[in-house]
């Protein structure tokens, strides 16, 4: 257990770190020596002079000391020194550690790690990230959000306070102007009343001597101002006085009550302001620690992919599987007496050929797939993959790749459930990966590359820089759902057909190739990854001369001959490791090139 660093310290002065490293005070320092207590036992630690290694260091505290300090193996660049007065190892601030060099050499242990896969992360950083562990990070990150969770309830009751208030205000001041209103056409009427008082006096003076009582005056004025010329009584002016009067008395009730109102609202206006401003540094904070969470979260995403990686080339960059096809009419002349060997049985001599796996002929479509789903989540990952079918016209390729003739769907083959493993992994990660989809499709008849998705089967040129091979303005058809696949391998199958017949070849006479791009977006990072899933159903590969071909069949022979020894010639030298890989011989390999050499699957 370390005890964090008192920040009252920093007050005291600036931290001497340099002078001092190595220099004679260190011994000479008050608390220089580490104990030998409880304390120092437990972590394991002996620093004396003489014995220096790269961990140590010394520091000089104002008013402290000077104190040797130490960097423990386990929490990779805690800085500690042992304070005697406390008894415990006082951990360093990071800012302090910064300055020192071993810190600055293991700060730079982050941006390997993450070097071509997000630049570089910043020194501080990558410290923070080793000095931190992912729970505790987590916990508060949840801590965190929980607090601003809890001061946005606030701000929102404050706001609806707020309002309330405001809707009073203005409940009030509406009645306030009313009762103005009120107060000002009395008060007019009295006025009225009061200039025509004496003209009505002066009246009845004339008629009934000049004792003319207040009351009687009041009492026409009354008269006078309900206009119908008849006198008003003394009482009848004595109510409206009275009512002008405690009209009055609330009208001043309310300009209080008013400016109450209009204290309390400014007050809790100004707690809103206050709340705000704290909310803001409070989400200041979240997030930085956010970012630092997001930084681990980055090196953990991109850990999982280089293991996940590491296990499929433990497995196997390149991978042979077997599937003898279901054939009762015909001899059987391929056995597999277990799950690896093929031994052929027809003729004099049986050989016996090793694979990574074989199925027998009772073997499934899921089976046969089973095999090869692991490396769909290398495709994801962004790694390219393919997966191709080669054997003799009728050994089964087009029905493990696509599915039976003629209702492939009705039992899919590789194709279809890759696809669909793909859409799965795309939803399953949607919480933090975006994932896009495009499928391309073409057929390669005689070194001639056609578009399949296209109305009018047009050939596309290959164009290559470097690594990277395209296909030059070939049809790429997003696809967002399973029917979207469907619909694309229905039109790029009855495309092949057309193509073929038009070419007086059957269909099986060319390689078909399915190329599907899978872009990935990850949410947290904004890293973008690109993958490629390339699916090949290869031509036959029987001999020219077993077939006995003439003419253009026999130029058509040559051609699938030419590009699978080519594929041959390729896997040989990827396998022996060989500087020159000849993938340009045929437009199959050249094609193929990105989805073979590498770290390609
Ligand atoms: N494992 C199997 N189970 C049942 N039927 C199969 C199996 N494999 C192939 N078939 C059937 O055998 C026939 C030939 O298979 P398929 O067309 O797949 O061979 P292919 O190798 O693609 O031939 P091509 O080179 O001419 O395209 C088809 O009718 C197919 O449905």
């Amino acid at each position: 257990e370390w005890l964090e660093f008192p920040l009252e310290w920093y007050s005291e002065g600036a931290l001497e770190v340099d002078d001092v490293l190595g220099g004679s005070e260190a011994s000479a320092g008050q608390g220089g020596e580490a104990p030998s207590g409880s304390n120092a036992q437990a972590v394991n630690v002996e620093i004396s002079e003489g014995k220096k290694d790269e961990r140590e260091g010394v520091i000089k505290i104002p008013g402290k000391g000077v104190f040797q300090t130490y960097i423990f193996e386990h929490r990779r660049n805690v800085h500690c020194y042992y304070d005697p007065d406390e008894s415990a190892w006082i951990k360093l601030p990071l800012k302090w550690e910064l300055k020192t060099d071993v810190a600055k050499k293991l700060g730079t242990y982050g941006p390997e790690v993450a070097a071509g896969f997000e630049g570089a992360l910043s020194r501080e950083k990558s410290i923070i990230m080793q000095n931190e562990n992912y729970d505790e990070m987590a916990a508060k990150l949840t801590t965190a959000e929980r607090k601003l969770e809890r001061r946005e309830v606030r701000v929102k009751k404050l706001e609806e306070e707020n309002n309330y208030l405001k809707s009073k205000i203005a409940e009030v001041e509406e009645l306030l102007a009313t009762t103005k209103a009120e107060c000002s056409a009395t008060i007019a009427q009295v006025e009225v009343l009061q200039r025509e008082r004496p003209v009505t006096a002066k009246s009845r003076g004339g008629s009934g001597g000049g004792g003319a009582s207040a009351a009687a005056a009041a009492a026409v004025a009354a008269a006078a101002a309900a206009q119908t010329q008849e006198t008003i009584s003394k009482d009848e002016l004595k109510k409206l006085y009275d009512g002008v009067k405690s009209m009055h008395k609330v009208y001043l009730q309310l300009v209080s009550e008013t400016k109450t109102q209009k204290e309390f609202t400014s007050k809790k206006i100004t707690e809103l302001k206050e709340s705000m401003k704290r909310l803001k540094q409070c989400g200041s904070v979240t997030e930085e620690q956010i970012e630092e969470v997001r930084t681990l979260y980055r090196r953990e995403a991109l850990q999982r992919k280089l293991l996940y990686n590491q296990l499929q080339e433990l497995r196997g960059n390149i991978r042979v599987f077997c599937r003898v096809r279901n054939e009762t009419s015909a001899k059987m002349s391929l056995a597999t007496p277990n799950d690896q060997d093929v031994v052929t049985v027809g003729g004099n001599d049986k050989k016996m050929f090793q694979f990574d796996r074989a199925f027998g002929v009772n073997s499934t479509q899921d089976e046969v797939y089973s095999v090869v789903s692991p490396i769909i989540t290398s495709c994801a990952d962004g790694y390219n993959v393919s997966i191709m079918a080669y054997g003799q016209t009728g050994s089964g390729k087009t029905y493990t790749m696509l599915g039976p003739s003629p209702n492939p769907f009705s039992n899919p083959g590789v194709n279809v459930r890759a696809i669909q493993e793909l859409f799965r992994l795309c939803a399953e990660r949607k919480d933090t990966t975006d994932y896009t989809m495009h499928i391309s499709m073409v057929e390669i008849y005689n070194e001639c590359i056609q578009d399949l998705l296209r109305k009018d089967v047009k050939q596309v040129d290959l164009r290559s820089t470097g690594t990277k091979v395209t296909l030059v303005d070939i049809t790429e058809q997003p696809i967002g759902k399973e029917k979207d696949i469907l619909d694309a391998l229905d039109q790029g199958t009855s495309n092949r057909k057309v193509a073929a017949t038009k070419m007086n070849s059957q269909s099986s006479r060319s390689h078909l190739v399915l190329i599907l791009t899978v872009i990935g977006k990850d949410l947290v990072t904004g890293t973008r990854t690109k993958g490629t899933l390339t699916l090949c159903d290869l031509a036959g590969s029987e001999r020219v001369g077993k077939t006995g071909a003439t003419g253009e069949q026999l130029a058509e022979a040559a051609f699938i001959n030419k590009s699978l020894t080519s594929l041959g010639q390729v896997f040989a030298a990827l396998r022996d490791n060989q500087l020159h890989v000849p993938y340009r011989n045929s437009k199959l390999t050249h094609l193929l090139m990105p989805s073979l050499g590498g770290d390609a699957k």
